[in-house]
């Protein structure tokens, strides 16, 4: 059996000393769609951004494929394959759409640049603008097609959908089943819109004080909205 794309194993982490995540197991398996959902500060993003190698990891160990990561540098990560759309939207501010997407193209042609414009029309419309000059929902377009253009077989997305209008959340996520459908991309899904995630996902993960308190299938959340209340905080409809 080939090994996971990613597979995680009593993983701590933090910031400095300050311990945030505590014994997080789990594994993915290739074209695995994962939703991590939590209420907020349960540890999520810093779940995130230490599978990127960004916090200070206190034990455990993370492997991509046959390749053990758990010290390897984020910059040798993100070469193995792991794309990172974080919260904060990571775009050159002054730098132009297309000279931000140039930046992710990692050695790939100047004409793969084409695939990110098809798959972000509103990107090729503002190509000339400055990073600074783009709406919160194009700077996260931005930010997920720069991402893409490395070729990433995971991605990891932290609330990719926050503070975007409900029609462009709609595109956003057709986009990434598309993906997940026919790219054999891993996608792990950090996402307060619970019931978009739900529909999404086929695996689901729940994080409580930086433990893993739940994991199964999203019907079974989709089924009981008292546990998703307990689990999470919030009703779904
Ligand atoms: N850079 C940092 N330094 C120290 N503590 C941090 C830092 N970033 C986050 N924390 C703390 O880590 C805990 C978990 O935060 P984290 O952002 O991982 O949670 P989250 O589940 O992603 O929350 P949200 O849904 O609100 O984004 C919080 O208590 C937060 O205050």
């Amino acid at each position: 059996m080939p090994a996971a794309p990613l597979d995680v194993e009593n993983l701590s982490a933090g910031y400095g000393p300050t311990r945030i995540i505590e014994g997080v197991s789990f594994s993915v398996k290739a074209g695995d769609r994962l939703a991590v959902l939590g209420r907020n500060g349960m540890g999520k993003t810093t779940l995130l951004a230490t599978l990127m190698g960004l916090t200070a990891r206190h034990g455990g160990e993370i492997r991509m494929g046959e390749e053990d990561v758990t010290t390897k540098r984020t910059s040798k990560r993100a070469d193995l394959g792991i794309g990172y759309v974080p919260q904060t939207r990571d775009i050159f501010a002054s730098l132009t759409v297309e000279e931000n997407l140039r930046a992710g193209l990692k050695g790939r042609p100047v004409s793969a640049l084409e695939e990110a414009y098809a798959m972000f029309p509103r990107l090729r419309e503002r190509r000339g603008n400055y990073g600074k000059q783009l709406s919160g929902g194009e700077q996260q377009m931005l930010t997920m097609a720069r991402t893409l253009l490395g070729k990433p077989s995971i991605l990891l997305l932290d609330e990719p959908l926050e503070g975007l209008a409900p029609v462009i959340c709609d595109e956003l996520m057709a986009l990434l089943a598309k993906l997940a459908s026919t790219n054999e991309v891993t996608i792990v899904l950090v996402e307060q819109q619970i019931e978009r995630a739900l529909d999404f996902a086929n695996n689901v993960l729940v994080m409580e004080r930086g433990r893993l308190s739940w994991s199964g299938l999203p019907e079974t959340l989709h089924a009981d909205r008292a546990l998703v209340d307990r689990l999470v905080g919030v009703g779904i409809h």
